[in-house]
């Protein structure tokens, strides 16, 4: 049997990861996995309650031990979380064990995509607009740096962004 491949989605909160990754497995008929629902899983907590009691810090750990577990397997879409590449061995093993996708949008984007959800505890404290401005700064250069494929997806449905990710893979 032919090697099945895998597809990493990377990108800011609210670039549409999870809802284009589900898209993208349906279409493809590969297994799904979400980074943050699989940390909720093992937790039996929220990602919130998961930052309040071991830290970012815990929860990056967490994050690289989950997308370490889930990259093991073949033939999967994975919607990451939005901070893990921040991890230099995160990095290395979604380039290694797969076709690295960057979901791109606008902080703009971002902001109304992210208003009504309390799940991302980094936008809890200050103006959204502002932090994701300076996460946007930090991590957009490690994004670059792993895309196999950067598509947009601020004016684009799901289905459609879907669509030209499987195209432009020629999966
Ligand atoms: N292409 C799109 N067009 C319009 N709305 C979208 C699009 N993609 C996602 N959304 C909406 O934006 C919100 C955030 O999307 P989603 O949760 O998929 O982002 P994410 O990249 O997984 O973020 P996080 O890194 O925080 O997990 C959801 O309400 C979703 O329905
Ligand atoms: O950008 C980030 O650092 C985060 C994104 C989300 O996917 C979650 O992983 C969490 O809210 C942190
Ligand atoms: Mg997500």
């Amino acid at each position: 049997m032919a090697e099945k491949r895998n597809i990493f989605l990377i990108g800011p909160m609210g670039a549409g990861k999870s809802t284009i990754g589900r898209q993208l497995a349906n279409e493809l008929h590969l297994e799904f996995f979400d980074s943050d629902a699989e940390i909720e899983k093992r937790t039996g907590a929220d990602i919130a309650w998961v930052f309040d009691v071991e830290g970012e810090e815990g929860f990056r750990t967490r994050e690289e031990k989950v997308i370490f577990d889930l990259t093991e397997k073949q033939g999967i879409v994975l919607a990451t979380g939005g901070g893990s590449v921040i991890s230099k061995e995160t990095r290395n093993r979604l380039s290694a064990r797969g076709f690295v996708v960057y979901l791109e949008t606008t902080i703009e984007k971002q902001v109304a995509r992210t208003a009504r959800d309390k799940r991302r505890p980094l936008l809890q404290n200050g103006e959204p607009q502002e932090i994701l401005e300076n996460l946007a700064e930090s991590r957009n250069p490690l994004y670059e740096e792993i895309a196999d494929l950067v598509v947009k997806t601020d004016n684009q449905s799901a289905k459609v962004v879907s669509r030209e990710i499987i195209d432009r893979l020629g999966f």
